[in-house]
């Protein structure tokens, strides 16, 4: 997928009104310019950052139930703002984004003031092992932790109801066979729309 087939298909997806996609485009702008001051995505992947980042994050929003499409949305590890910036600008939810570094915390609290994203997304700046546990709707981590330790720090916030969206790349399928057979069929694998040897572990529970 290139660039104009990534905002294609994002188009082709979700209704997607002029605001939201000039708030898409001023994060992707802000991000350009904070990749002169901190390592937030690798330098191969700004180049095509539509397709690597965007339409692999808006992707997540295809797995959630209409019920559920207006609750509270648990993104770890949101780093240069993938999903968690995405999920806030073109879902109905309310996404906490949970990182710790102080850089990545600054850059995110600047970019929901600076796209107006308040009223969709906080930035929770803390270790996840030290938030107080809430019971969420949605729980996505992307490039955050193995699949066993990301579930070990954060079943705490789910319910028996809970969304769990997890890009886990090429390691999809094992890292869910490692994982013991109870954890195991809470989840099934997609393919992921941006490279067809990528799996999203979607699960409930
Ligand atoms: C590899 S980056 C991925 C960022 C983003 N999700 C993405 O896909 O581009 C992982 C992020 O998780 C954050 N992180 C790692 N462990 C964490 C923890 N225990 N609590 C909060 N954030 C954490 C790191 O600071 C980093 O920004």
């Amino acid at each position: 997928m290139n660039e104009a087939e990534a905002q294609a298909w994002l188009r082709d997806n979700f209704e997607i009104g002029d605001r939201q996609w000039q708030k898409l485009e001023q994060f992707l702008e802000i991000l350009r310019q904070e990749m002169a001051h901190q390592n937030l995505i690798s330098k191969a992947s700004a180049e095509h950052v539509w397709a690597r980042h965007v339409v692999d994050s808006a992707q997540l929003l295809l797995y959630v139930p209409e019920q559920i499409s207006s609750g509270t949305w648990l993104d770890l590890g949101t780093g240069a703002g993938f999903p968690g910036i995405i999920i806030a600008i073109l879902g109905g939810f309310h996404v906490q984004m949970v990182e710790s570094r102080a850089r990545r915390i600054a850059f995110l609290q600047h970019v929901v003031d600076a796209i107006d994203i308040g009223g969709q997304a906080t930035v929770q700046g803390s270790r996840l092992e030290v938030m107080e546990s809430f019971p969420v709707d949605v729980i996505s981590a992307r490039a955050f932790a193995p699949l066993g330790k990301l579930l070990s720090l954060s079943h705490r916030f789910s319910t028996e109801k809970t969304l769990w969206l997890l890009p886990k790349g090429k390691n999809a399928v094992r890292e869910l066979q490692e994982l013991s057979p109870r954890r195991r069929k809470m989840f099934h694998v997609e393919q992921s729309v941006t490279d067809a040897e990528a799996g999203i572990l979607v699960g409930t529970g």
